[in-house]
């Protein structure tokens, strides 16, 4: 039996960019063209395996509506992750991605993982944002970055797999730092060769380079 971990992680952005077809596909692996504007906000799960355990994604999709903005706070406050999203094809949407990502610095968790992403990829020919301009961005904010296209089912795992990677990271397995006496980054290496005697192998090789 895999180990299950809870991570919740909220979607914000733009109306229209694509956060609700983002999950759909994700969840259902299903497109729709005609697919309405979130009201309030909606929650899905999915579990999908990582590295040793499993991980359950509890998903709050919120509104991207100016009028449901005051709701956000509600949904990315106990995130271990948020996924902004901006339109590939729009400017503007990427100026709400600033804002968000502002907010989220002053009143969001210290250690969330961020993850930038520019959908609907699949519009490269009338793009209004270059992807190297989102990409610096997203570097100079410690950020996850990736373009998707909900359409199209592109990088759409992936986004989550990055989240997964990051989380981990951030949170080391507690099997792992019970079998090593040591904990953070170290652990984590373990938890990634998974094997206690490559475990102590490193921890001597740690305890060699200190002395
Ligand atoms: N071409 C293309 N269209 C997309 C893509 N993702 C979403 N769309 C379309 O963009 C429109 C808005 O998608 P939604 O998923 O409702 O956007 P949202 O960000 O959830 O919007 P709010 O719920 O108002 O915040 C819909 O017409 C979708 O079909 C994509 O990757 N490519």
């Amino acid at each position: 039996t895999m180990a299950i971990r809870e991570l919740k992680v909220c979607l914000l952005g733009d109306t229209g960019v694509g956060k609700s077809s983002i999950v759909c596909r994700f969840v259902q692996d299903h497109f729709d063209h005609n697919i309405s504007p979130t009201i309030g906000a909606s929650f899905l799960t999915k579990t999908v395996p990582s590295g040793n355990e499993l991980h359950k994604f509890l998903i709050w999709d919120t509104a991207g509506q100016e009028r449901f903005h005051s709701l956000a706070p509600m949904y990315y406050r106990g995130s271990a992750a948020a996924v902004i999203v901006y339109d590939i094809t729009k400017l503007d949407s990427f100026q709400t991605l600033k804002k968000w990502v502002k907010e989220l610095k002053e009143h969001g968790p210290e250690d969330i993982v961020v993850a930038i992403a520019g959908n609907k990829n699949d519009l490269g020919d009338i793009r209004e944002v270059p992807m190297k301009e989102a990409k610096e961005f997203a570097e100079s904010i410690s950020a996850i970055f990736i373009e998707t296209s909900a359409r199209n089912a592109i990088n759409i795992e992936e986004l989550f797999q990055k989240i997964s990677k990051s989380f981990i990271w951030l949170h080391p397995p507690v099997s792992c730092t019970s079998t090593a006496p040591l904990h953070g980054y170290l652990s984590t290496c373990c938890y990634y060769f998974q094997g206690p005697i490559l475990c102590y192998f490193l921890i001597c090789v740690v305890i060699m380079l200190m002395l």
